[in-house]
């Protein structure tokens, strides 16, 4: 299977950026990665447009709601609109910084599903609760949320707040351990382990991500920082690639 890169630009990012990424991002060879990259709302429309040769657009967050009087809401129908494809969900900066619960969540992975657009469910244990070894009940709590809404995500990021802009990335045991931990949550629940893509997410880098998507179990990355500069997530692309290729060639 392709392996995914999702550009996060969380609340970065201009017109201009896309123009970067249309002539650096958009020559890389599709047929050994998919690339998704997530603008914020204003932009989404601009992205779909420009970059609509090789690179999917996704959104950053959509209501759990259909229409209505939700000032500030933007729904999974105006994102369909628009041309999303994908849709984050669940990110710890809006858990954390908008209070959001599992519950909500699952109801926005609701209303994506039925519009067709992917979500990706990003899920992921502070440094605390790493370090008292609460990560598998954390875990736990955030995936089983994702299955009241019926539907499990097909599409999950392993995110540890902790690596997140920290420039910290964990062992690759880690990695590993949690990313096959959550493979194995969601396949007990789905019975669809092997189509399940499990990115990682958090400081990864032009130098991190051939390493990290070489790792067992790791479907792909989710880039915050390293996506704001077209040219270090060019590298990205073209490094994950290259691995991709090698992994086809064995
Ligand atoms: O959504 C992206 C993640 O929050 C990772 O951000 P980062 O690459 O800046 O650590």
């Amino acid at each position: 299977m392709r392996k995914i890169v999702v550009a996060n630009w969380k609340m970065n990012g201009s017109r201009s950026l896309i123009e970067a990424y249309k002539s650096t991002c958009a020559t890389f060879e599709a047929a050994a990665v998919e690339v998704v990259v997530c603008p914020p709302f204003p932009l989404l429309a601009d992205a779909r447009q420009s970059l609509n040769q090789q690179l999917r657009v996704g959104a950053q967050d959509c209501s759990a709601h259909t229409d209505g009087a939700r000032t500030g809401d933007v729904s999974a129908a105006l994102l369909a609109e628009v041309g999303a494809q994908y849709c984050i969900i669940g990110h710890s900066e809006r858990r954390a910084g908008h209070t959001e619960t599992s519950e909500l969540i699952s109801l926005k992975q609701r209303q994506l599903i039925a519009k067709d657009i992917r979500p990706i469910l990003c899920v992921g244990e502070t440094d605390v609760e790493r370090r008292e070894d609460r990560w598998k009940k954390v875990l736990n709590a955030q995936l089983e949320a994702a299955f009241q809404s019926g539907t499990g995500p097909s599409l999950v990021a392993y995110e540890p707040v902790w690596a997140i802009g920290t420039g910290l990335i964990p062992t690759s045991e880690i990695i590993v351990e949690t990313i096959s931990y959550i493979r194995k949550q969601l396949g007990a629940k789905t019975g669809a382990q092997s189509s399940l893509r499990v990115l990682y997410g958090g400081s990864a880098d032009e130098t991190s991500a051939a390493r990290l998507v070489s790792l067992d179990g790791v479907s792909g990355l989710l880039v915050g920082g390293a996506s704001l500069d077209a040219r270090r997530f060019g590298a990205m692309i073209s490094s994950v690639a290259e691995t991709n290729w090698d992994v086809l060639r064995d």
